[in-house]
């Protein structure tokens, strides 16, 4: 009863979660886990329901394997119930290596994050890898899933956004929303995309990356509802020159806004060279186009690529309310008004 008392108090969760990260030791780790076990670490505090005192126990004992290794401490004793629990629990992971209780631990994580976000509603088509998409009060959510890469976009990523877009677009919502998981809101082309060479060599790959990012820039040109963007933590590169083809776009306040093309060789793509200078004026753009200028959230809708800013603390909730409301507007009354704004304002949504 003791321990069931200690170790189902919301207090006692937090208190292990300040616990795992105090005993955290960084110099015996090594491999390609250890970030996404910093990162399983680091997402217990987004766990909403306690996971039961089964699951904490093991959480604490996978962390103490691999942070520490075996047990090594002496048995607590008799009448200290809670030190025996944890005691039992890491001792019976035996001679489990650190990489593989690193592993354990995140998919145990994972597997509780998962149990805990809504179930894909009945009806909607395809799964997807790299992306979480979902459709509630008539708004259909799509989230860049890759948090412990910051949402990078791969080639299987960057298709998967072009279906998840079609279907969006043809399903039974009023507006849809693109966010990311995590603390990002997306990263950008993924780098290894540029590493990954085909048989027919650099053209080739130039060549088939130029296709690709048509068809991906066009699905957003194309996209008949109205998009909203909800910028939940930094976006660099593509996700940022994107922003010219959404109706709204709503950020929290430490959002950044980053286009590195010219540190990266590349020239800005999404329709940037018309919608920024459009938006921000010539000067404005360039700074940020050319020169690789980094806009916090505030300047950015100060320049007019942000629609809002939201304090970090109430922007989950805050930007919900709004889009619910919206979404019980009249489905269709939004593509009309679209078809009555002149050609020149509403360029390049219209026009590849
Ligand atoms: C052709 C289409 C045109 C498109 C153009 C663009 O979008 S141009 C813009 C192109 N984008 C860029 O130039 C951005 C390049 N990235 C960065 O500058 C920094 O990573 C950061 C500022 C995004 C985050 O810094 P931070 O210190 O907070 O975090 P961290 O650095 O520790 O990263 C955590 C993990 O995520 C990984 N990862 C992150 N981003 C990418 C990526 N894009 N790719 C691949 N992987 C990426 C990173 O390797 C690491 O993986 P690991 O080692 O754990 O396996």
């Amino acid at each position: 009863w003791f321990i069931s008392a200690r170790l189902t108090s919301k207090w006692c969760l937090s208190c292990l979660e300040r616990c795992l990260l105090n005993l955290h030791t960084t110099g015996s780790m090594m491999g390609a886990t250890v970030e996404q076990f910093n990162y399983a670490k680091s997402q217990m505090g987004m766990l909403k329901k306690d996971p039961g005192n089964e699951a904490k126990l093991k959480i604490y004992a996978l962390f103490k394997q691999a942070t520490q290794g075996p047990c090594n401490t002496p048995k607590p004793g008799m009448l200290d119930f809670v030190g025996k629990a944890k005691w039992d629990a890491w001792k019976s992971l035996g001679s489990v290596s650190q990489e593989d209780a690193r592993q354990q631990y995140v998919d145990l994580i994972d597997s509780l994050l998962a149990a805990e976000r809504p179930a894909q509603p009945t009806g909607s088509a395809a799964t997807f890898d790299t992306l979480l998409v979902s459709t509630e009060d008539n708004i259909t959510t799509i989230r860049f899933n890759r948090p412990h890469k910051k949402n990078a976009i791969t080639v299987e990523m960057y298709n998967e956004i072009i279906k998840a877009l079609e279907e969006s677009g043809k399903d039974d919502s009023v507006i849809t929303v693109i966010t990311g998981s995590g603390d990002f809101y997306c990263s950008g082309n993924d780098l290894t995309n540029f590493t990954k060479i085909p048989e027919g060599g650099m053209q080739q790959m130039a060549k088939d990356a130029g296709e690709l990012l048509r068809e991906f820039v066009k699905a957003f040109i194309d996209f008949p509802k109205p998009l909203i963007a909800v910028i939940n933590g930094p976006a660099v590169g593509v996700s940022v020159t994107l922003l010219g083809l959404f109706e709204v776009v709503y950020a929290t306040e430490s959002a950044t806004f980053h286009t590195p093309f010219s540190q990266l060789g590349q020239s800005p793509e999404g329709c940037s060279s018309y919608t920024f200078p459009k938006m921000m004026g010539n000067a404005k753009a360039s700074e940020m186009l050319l020169f690789n200028k980094k806009l916090t959230a505030t300047q950015a809708c100060a320049q007019g690529l942000v629609t809002e800013v939201f304090p970090d603390s109430s922007f989950q909730t805050e930007v919900a309310t709004r889009l619910k409301a919206y979404a019980k507007l009249p489905r269709n009354v939004s593509q009309r008004i679209w078809d009555q704004i002149p050609t020149y304002l509403w360029f390049p949504k219209k026009v590849d």
